[in-house]
């Protein structure tokens, strides 16, 4: 299909698609038995990553089911810290284990020379995806990511998620030079990576920024906002019309202004914010995305349908991309996000 078609495309370049289209954070994962299957073939998640038939197959695997508008590459916001060298690991039920970055030498271990060899897979998976979608979903669109500088770096210094990121966030107030250090490196090394990805075929781009939100607003000026934007115009000189999606997880009111400086066309709403207000508050030039919460997907039933269609309803006649406002959690019945699709579907 002619990418400018494309209903995703279309929505995110500003245009009010009815029904909107749609694609879920998360969209491939655990809740999928037919990934399960597949993780279990591939031994550890940092393998699955890195092998492209297998990771390819999982990007492709809910929109067989589901007809998704937009397949999002499976991968994973730290694979930027391990294609720098930073040592990582998936414990089981603890989530991503890092070897903290908390002083001089340790920041100075990391090397940015690895990353283009060690994105090498991530970005043939890319290649695959492109080509898997034009032979079987030609109207879905390959959305490429990457954690923002600021979430990343939370992993980076804590070591691991599951907190409030204290190391991380006292960081950025006491040692703000080596901070600052950090941050701009994962600039250059995001930058590259997403140019990687647009190069391999992927149609829009998402800088998701999980922990935005926990800071307060002068940091997250300088923290967030400042970094996204950066890497919003290196990406810009090179590819100016490629979509972007910004994702200020928990940025409360502050939305408008981190879509209007960071430059994105696109704003996705975490699960707390009233779409009212951001339709009211959200520049209408800007692609709204969101929001449904994602454990009213676990129930199901007349409380999904009601919450998507209140969505529905606050969203018509504006550009939306209907999504979650969190990533589907594990234990979600698949057959509730086939309900969820003929809901989306009849607009
Ligand atoms: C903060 C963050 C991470 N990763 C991501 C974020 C930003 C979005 C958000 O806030 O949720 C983004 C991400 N992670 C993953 C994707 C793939 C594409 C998709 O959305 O389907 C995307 C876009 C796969 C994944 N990333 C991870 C899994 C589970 C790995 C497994 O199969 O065991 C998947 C499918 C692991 C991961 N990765 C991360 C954590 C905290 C965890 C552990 C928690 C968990 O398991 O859900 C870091």
């Amino acid at each position: 299909m002619d990418p400018v078609q494309k209903p995703l495309l279309r929505a995110l370049a500003g245009e009010a698609v009815w029904p909107p289209p749609f694609w879920l954070m998360r969209q491939a994962g655990r809740y999928l038995p037919e990934y399960r299957q597949l993780r279990a073939q591939a031994g550890d998640f940092i393998s699955l990553c890195n092998n492209p038939p297998l990771a390819a197959e999982v990007t492709l695997q809910p929109l067989r089911r589901f007809g998704m508008d937009g397949a999002i590459l499976f991968s994973d916001i730290l694979m930027v810290p391990w294609a720098l060298g930073q040592g990582l690991r998936y414990a089981e039920g603890e989530g991503p284990l890092l070897e903290p970055v908390r002083d001089a030498e340790a920041f100075a271990r990391l090397d940015p020379s690895m990353l283009r060899g060690k994105i090498a897979s991530i970005i043939e998976t890319v290649s695959r995806v492109s080509a898997g979608l034009a032979a079987e979903a030609p109207k879905a669109a390959l959305i490429g990511f990457a954690g923002s500088p600021f979430t990343v770096a939370c992993y980076m210094v804590e070591g691991k998620g599951g907190g409030e990121f204290a190391h991380a966030r006292r960081m950025a107030y006491g040692d703000p030079v080596l901070f600052g250090k950090l941050i701009r490196l994962l600039v250059d090394a995001t930058v590259e990576y997403l140019l990687a990805q647009a190069d391999a075929g992927a149609e829009a781009l998402m800088l998701f920024d999980s922990w935005a939100g926990l800071l307060p607003p002068n940091q997250f000026r300088r923290w967030s906002i400042e970094p996204s934007a950066a890497i919003v115009r290196a990406i810009r000189k090179v590819r100016p019309d490629i979509p972007l999606i910004g994702f200020p997880r928990l940025a409360g009111p502050l939305l408008p202004e981190y879509a209007a400086r960071v430059g994105v066309g696109t704003v996705a709403m975490d699960t707390g914010m009233d779409p009212r207000w951001a339709v009211a508050n959200v520049p209408p030039g800007i692609t709204l995305q969101g929001n449904l919460d994602p454990q009213v997907v676990v129930a199901g039933g007349e409380a999904m349908e009601a919450e998507a269609r209140a969505l529905l309803a606050a969203m018509r006649g504006r550009p939306f991309v209907f999504n979650l406002g969190h990533g589907i959690v594990p234990p979600t019945p698949p057959e509730h996000v086939g309900a969820l699709a003929r809901i989306i579907r009849m607009g």
